[in-house]
């Protein structure tokens, strides 16, 4: 039986004769660039971003290292196709898509067996991405679709973060569905139940949290597009080597571009004021760690939290609505509009006269012309987040914001924006996604042992990634690095989060706390599984091995075979 890799055209012919693939491929040894070349030009032939996603999934599949050499050198052209937005629409067709299984499904009968389940799995975890599928971007609950989000999500761990991709687990739990209409789909493959309560949830999750651990001490395990992430967090924060990606990566990577743009609005921090349009648990999250943000920057607790409104489906949310307020909103309803009920977003904004306007609604559209011209005569440089994923949930577009504050916004969205030229410039939107953090966040926590992900080291994150802009970005008065620098940017926020953690004394690594920064960044580096560096010690290791065995009889020379098989892959078993 033939593995990943095995009939990779760059092998070599002495790898192919060891591997015994020798005459199964083309005769030719590619270079990588070659390989690169078809792959690009079969992408081109592709004539959706699903059929283009289909096709990179394969490439996963069939040639991990081709695969991710080739999203190393092309990470801002696939990025969209592999992770947000078409991950999103992979989610929503997963049932029908589907062709090969990856990662790990586990479901709610399988309570009481989750530990002896895990031992199916054929490799060494160190980290898990972990999904119940209920509340999927701003797409809703999509069952056991939402495994495309672990598996995007961890694919963006080895191409950002140099986590070597079978120390990676994509998990999905099957705990029942609100989807009737999946239900129903004679395709679909969950269990067709409701959701189970949030009792028996929490009572699976502690079996699997702790099946989890016992398994693989130490693994780093991410929440990721829970309806509801908060109990799950609160309960495992200081227990387990956990975070929530939705409210603590989501959270860092917002205060970061909210750093810079309060930076470039030329407004002190002391006197921003925020409409958050949407009040669920990302747009909490978010509000919370700018909270953190303000404090630092000399404000009481009080005064900072007072420089939020928040607007949900009813409009502003207030303490004496009249309805009982979901838990998580109550720490920002206002008690200051004098009995009066405000509803529509046009009137909250004359209200408020806000210098920020959030997007964490899944609104499509919500932010619209009148809504941007308003915030463009109210501020000189009005800062604008559509952050609702994926592109048909945000609450606009680049361009609309562009066009209404006649250039002048300070702009991020959740979902991927093309540039525009305008006024004779060519505007680049930020990404405010939490592709910038949680790579490092989940590397920091591995390297120096974590055994919990705490508030500082989330909030490391932000700052360190607020930080790492080069001079021609800062110039061009950019919010967010550029993507294709993600690898270094994750270097910065994984040394951000390591100091955090040593600085909180959860760091089990105790020996690189005498690390100078230098030190620590090439370690970090050094410990980055590197597709092309695996390819490149592949061939040496085999010629070395080779060699020696020349001469020796022909069980030597199988016994050789078999390290080659493991060397390929195993390939850098030397590094994380
Ligand atoms: O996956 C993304 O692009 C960002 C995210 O976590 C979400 O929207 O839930
Ligand atoms: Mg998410």
């Amino acid at each position: 039986m033939f593995r990943n890799g095995d009939y990779c055209t760059s092998n070599p012919p002495e790898v192919r004769k060891a591997l015994r693939t020798y005459g199964l491929t083309p005769p030719t040894t590619e270079s990588h660039e070659v390989q690169a070349r078809r792959c690009l030009q079969l992408l081109k032939m592709k004539p959706t971003n699903l059929e283009k996603f289909q096709y990179l999934v394969h490439l996963k599949a069939t040639n991990v290292h081709l695969f991710y050499r080739l999203l190393a050198d092309n990470i801002k052209q696939l990025t969209p196709l592999i992770y947000t937005p078409t991950v999103g629409e992979a989610c929503q067709r997963w049932h029908e898509i589907f062709t090969q299984p990856e990662g790990m499904y586990l479901s709610y009968h399988d309570r009481g067996h989750i530990r002896e389940i895990l031992d199916n799995w054929p490799h060494q975890v160190q980290i898990t991405v972990l999904t119940d599928g209920s509340r999927i971007l701003g797409l809703g609950d999509l069952g056991v679709n939402g495994m495309g989000i672990p598996v995007g999500k961890l694919a963006l761990y080895t191409a950002c973060a140099g986590i070597r991709p079978d120390a990676t687990l994509p998990l999905t739990i099957d705990l029942g569905t609100s989807n009737e209409k999946l239900r129903n789909d004679p395709l679909y493959f969950g269990s067709r139940t409701p959701k189970v309560s949030p009792e028996q949830e929490i009572e699976f999750l502690d079996e699997l949290m702790e099946a989890l651990t016992d398994k693989w001490p130490g693994i780093v395990i991410q929440f990721e597009d829970f309806k509801n992430p908060f109990p799950s967090l609160a309960r495992y924060k200081d227990t387990y080597t956990m975070f929530n990606d939705d409210v603590q990566g989501t959270g860092a990577v917002v205060t970061a571009g909210i750093i810079n743009a309060v930076r470039h609005s030329g407004v002190p921090a002391k006197d921003h004021r925020a409409v958050f349009y949407g009040a669920g648990s990302a747009g909490v999250g978010v509000a919370k760690q700018i909270v953190e943000y303000f404090i630092k920057e000399g404000l009481t607790e009080e005064e900072a939290k007072r420089k939020f409104w928040f607007v949900d489906s009813q409009g502003l949310v207030t303490k004496d609505r009249g309805d009982r307020l979901a838990e998580h909103k109550v720490y920002f309803a206002r008690d200051d509009n004098k009995g009066r009920q405000y509803q529509s977003l046009a009137r909250i904004i004359d209200l408020v006269r806000p210098t920020i306007l959030m997007g964490l609604s899944t609104s499509g559209g919500a932010f619209t012309p009148q809504i941007l011209t308003r915030m463009g005569e109210l501020n000189d440089k009005p800062i604008i987040f559509p952050l609702s994923n994926p592109l048909t949930a945000s609450e606009c577009t680049f361009e609309d914001a562009v066009r209404s504050t006649e250039g002048r916004c300070l702009f991020a969205s959740g979902s991927p924006m093309d540039s525009i030229e305008y006024g004779g410039k060519l505007l680049t939107p930020g990404q405010g996604n939490n592709m910038y953090v949680f790579p490092g966040i989940g590397l920091g926590a591995i390297i120096s042992k974590a055994t919990s992900v705490t508030q500082d080291m989330i909030y490391a994150s932000a700052e360190s990634l607020a930080t790492s802009l080069n001079e021609q970005e800062k110039a061009d008065g950019w919010l967010y690095p550029a993507i294709n620098r993600i690898r270094e940017v994750s270097v910065t926020v994984t040394r951000g989060v390591i100091r955090a953690a040593q600085k909180n004394g959860v760091d089990r690594a105790t020996e690189l706390r005498a690390y100078s920064d230098e030190e620590l960044d090439d370690y970090i580096k050094k410990r980055m599984y590197d597709p092309f560096d695996a390819h490149k010690h592949l061939r040496e290791e085999v010629s070395q091995l080779l060699a020696n065995a020349s001469g020796h009889p022909s069980g030597r020379v199988n016994g050789v075979a078999a390290k080659i098989n493991g060397l390929v892959h195993g390939v850098n078993a030397a590094h994380l």
